[in-house]
């Protein structure tokens, strides 16, 4: 009788490796040693060791294609959460990781590592050192939020020792790093419209940023924690820098650091809030004439003027997370990655 052949232990594959996340999570890979592939709808680099499978999340065909030999699969695909288009999300986020989940089993995939979010639980009020038991949003913030949720809870159902099939959830907050296309580029933005002059809120409200090579290391250490035995199996983890910052210092030293000035003048939370729902439903409703996108969205908003910071304290229980990069060396390590979008560049 022929025996399956059991696929490496470091073999594994990135679906969304050509992204901010995935890119760097695939460098520390190669570092350790695994043999990556990297499964996306666009490939934005080339390394050497690094084979590129292009294709949709939702076609399963070519998954399979690139799951072959695959034991651990990390999963860090996600149309751009600023992005409102509602079907997208539901069917890249959902239908999508429902695709991934049976081709990692057809395949034989034995660990599959899920990115999802802290937002899973953020309703765009106070959340001060959350755990991971809080319930999911009842009232998701948008679109991204929501479909986030039910990914999540799709993969965390999907662990099933008997099956072979190992799943976990690292939820990360507030990624920031070389190459981000994200936080960095939209605040420089803003900044250069001039509009980067107010905090919102009395600006003492505390939130997690996290540096991208601590979100790799946490799903490392989820990859290489997950065995039938262990308690991580089936469960989401937060993975964060641990040092909850004001969201405005954090703001002012990017900006600062980049040669901005940082914003000085304070307007009420609920006024700016107000606004910018108002200008959210103009733009909803003005879309069939005009397209226009507001900057200072609900969502950002609220993530700019709430608390919310979460515990790790499981993620350091569970599979001993630590920080690898403190707030500080993060935060200048980053500058000094973006010098094109220094003032006067
Ligand atoms: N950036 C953050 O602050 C943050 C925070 C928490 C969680 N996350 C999660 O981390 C993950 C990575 O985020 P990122 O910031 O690196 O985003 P990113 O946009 O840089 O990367 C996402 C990648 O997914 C790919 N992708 C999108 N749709 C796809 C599809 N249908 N099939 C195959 N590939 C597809 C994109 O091409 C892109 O390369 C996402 O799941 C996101 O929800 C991000
Ligand atoms: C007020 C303003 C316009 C500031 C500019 C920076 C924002 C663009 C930036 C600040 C906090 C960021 C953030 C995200 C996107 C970019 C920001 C709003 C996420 C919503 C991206 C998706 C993640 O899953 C969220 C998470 O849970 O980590 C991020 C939360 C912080």
């Amino acid at each position: 009788m022929a025996t399956r052949i059991r696929p490496s232990s470091k073999r594994c594959a990135v679906i969304g490796g050509s992204g901010f996340l995935g890119r760097h999570l695939v460098e520390k890979l190669l570092d350790k040693g695994y043999t990556v592939s990297v499964f996306d709808i666009r490939q934005s680099y080339e390394l050497p060791g690094v084979t590129f499978h292009l294709g949709d999340l939702c076609d399963k065909q070519a998954l399979l294609t690139a799951l072959q030999d695959v034991s651990l699969v990390f999963h860090c695909a996600s149309p751009a959460p600023a992005s409102d288009d509602k079907a997208l999300f539901q069917r890249v986020n959902i239908q999508g990781t429902q695709t991934v989940l049976q081709a990692c089993t057809e395949a034989g995939v034995q660990k599959v590592v899920l990115t999802s979010s802290a937002s899973v639980v953020f309703e765009g009020t106070d959340i001060k050192d959350g755990r991971e038991d809080l319930p999911y949003a009842k009232k998701p913030i948008d679109y991204y939020t929501e479909t986030k949720i039910e990914q999540e809870k799709l993969v965390l159902k999907a662990c099933d020792k008997e099956k072979g099939l190992l799943t976990v959830a690292i939820r990360p907050h507030g990624i920031f790093g070389p190459r981000d296309p994200q936080l960095v580029p939209i605040l420089v933005d803003t900044a250069r419209r001039g509009k980067m002059k107010f905090i919102i809120g009395d600006g003492s409200n505390l939130v997690d940023f996290t540096f991208v090579d601590n979100v790799v290391h946490g799903h490392i250490l989820a990859a290489e924690s997950l065995r039938p035995e262990s308690p991580i199996c089936g469960k989401a983890y937060h993975i964060t820098n641990d040092e909850p910052v004001r969201f405005w210092d954090f703001m002012s030293d990017i900006l600062v650091g980049l040669g901005y000035a940082a914003p000085r003048y304070h307007l009420p939370y609920t006024l700016v809030y107000g606004l910018a729902l108002l200008l959210w439903l103009l733009s909803l409703l003005l879309r069939p004439l005009v397209a226009f996108k507001p900057t200072f969205t609900p969502m950002r908003v609220a993530l700019a003027g709430t608390h919310h910071f979460y515990s790790c304290s499981r993620a350091k229980q569970d599979m001993g997370y630590k920080p690898v990069v403190s707030l500080k060396d993060g935060i200048r390590c980053t500058v000094e990655s973006y010098p094109h979008l220094r003032h006067g560049a």
